[in-house]
């Protein structure tokens, strides 16, 4: 039998209200709302970034004038260019875009300046912990080969970290590698993750057109790695239903998923105002299946209606454990703030909602469990108890005068 918590999107929003309400009155629990400021310095944990989608403009441009790739826009204007064309309804036309920035990342050079940018961007907003996946398969039409590709990625990364600290902005950041779905070198990669499992690479998955890809096609790669004791997610429940991610967490095993929005499709309401979960959808909550959100490319790509109606509501009411990300920054032209501040005017999110994603992202990371749990107890929840104790301050000055 289903449990009777009666959700629609006016009650969800109704009974915030009311438990915030009920929280201030016992003076424990701040109410103001979350400021955009507050947002970016709230220590944050990033899982789902691909490094070919989250260039500066400047740095394409930069490197496409560099080598003679002709771009599509001029440099002030290719910001704006790649956002209204990811902006097409169609995970396949969304990924067209790519075409521009992988063109540009050929050479060790320009894949250590854009993954060190990379970093120091991440940390410019606020991310203590990020795991940023590319497909080395891309980057091979020069000189390259997938070690040198993973090497020139890792460089770029201890770089971005050490300027970062310099900057006074303490960040770590580990990649995951992807293999392209339409195409056949997943063992390959999945054999790459495993070699450099212990030089900054944390986790394999695959990326691409979902709907004719279906994950089974890479079986024997996730095989290798469950063999190997290795993580993986898989993009799954995006450009493609409930089949696609029953497939990635039955018959592939995936310890997460990329996406997974369409998990809702296995949620229905009665008329009464009960959820049922299906199955599959409860499978995925009661196993703690982190989900890796994407909000902003979800609406870019037609997977969610819009910010206001994006699944994230439902699913974090629901306590399901969602994990929210930013995708592709430049092709959304947004920032894992930007993220949480959208959510946060959709769902009326405040700081105990961000440290609860952020606690979900944490746990879920494929880092090492005693590194997690550092991350968490050093860094995280001192973070938040730091901010939430300047919000009851200001709030009692704000009483007072
Ligand atoms: O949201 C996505 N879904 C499926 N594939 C994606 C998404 N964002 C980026 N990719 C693809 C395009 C990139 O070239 C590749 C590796 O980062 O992954
Ligand atoms: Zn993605």
């Amino acid at each position: 039998m289903s449990r009777r918590i009666g959700w629609t999107p006016t009650t969800e929003r109704a009974a915030a209200t009311i438990e915030r309400a009920a929280a201030t009155e016992e003076g424990d629990h701040p109410t103001m709302k979350i400021t955009p400021e507050e947002i970016v310095r709230a220590p944050k944990v990033l899982l789902h970034d691909h490094l070919d989608g989250g260039l500066r403009p400047q740095t394409v441009a930069e490197l496409a004038a560099g080598i003679g790739h002709e771009l599509p826009a001029a440099p002030e204007r290719l910001g704006e260019w790649f956002r209204e064309s990811a902006d097409s309804g169609s995970l396949e036309r969304y990924l067209e875009t790519f075409a521009h920035t992988v063109a540009v990342m050929q050479t060790a050079e320009s894949l250590t300046r854009v993954a060190t940018e990379c970093v120091e961007d991440l940390a410019a907003d606020g991310i203590v912990y990020a795991e940023v996946r590319y497909a080395p398969e891309l980057h091979l039409s020069g000189d390259l080969d997938l070690d040198a590709v993973v090497r020139a990625v890792g460089a770029g990364f201890a770089e971005g970290e050490r300027r970062a600290a310099q900057a006074g902005r303490h960040i770590v950041v580990r990649q995951i590698v992807t293999a392209m779905r339409h195409a056949a070198r997943s063992m390959e990669i999945a054999e790459l993750a495993v070699r450099y499992r212990d030089q900054g690479v944390v986790g394999f998955d695959i990326a691409g057109a979902e709907a004719g890809y279906p994950p089974t096609r890479h079986l024997d790669a996730f095989e290798y790695l469950q063999r190997e004791n290795a993580h993986f997610t898989i993009h799954a429940g995006e450009g493609f239903g409930l089949p696609s991610i029953w497939q990635a967490i039955q018959w592939c095993g995936a310890d997460r998923l990329g996406h997974g929005v369409r998990i809702v499709d296995d949620i229905t309401h009665t008329a009464d105002g009960d959820v049922r979960l299906g199955r599959l959808a409860a499978y995925v909550r009661d196993k703690r299946i982190p989900l890796e959100m994407c909000p902003s490319s979800n609406v870019q790509t037609g997977a969610a209606p819009s910010l206001a109606e994006h699944p994230a509501g439902l699913l974090t009411r629901l306590r399901f454990r969602v994990t929210i990300n930013t995708d592709n920054r430049l092709m959304s032209g947004t920032s894992l703030s930007r993220e949480f501040a959208g959510l946060a005017d959709a769902f009326g999110y405040e700081l105990a909602d961000l440290q609860w994603f952020t606690l979900n992202a944490m746990k879920s990371a494929f880092l090492p469990f005693d590194q997690r749990l550092a991350l968490i107890n050093n860094v995280i929840k001192p973070g938040y108890a730091a901010l939430g104790a300047e919000r009851a301050f200001a709030q009692m000055h704000q009483r007072t005068f």
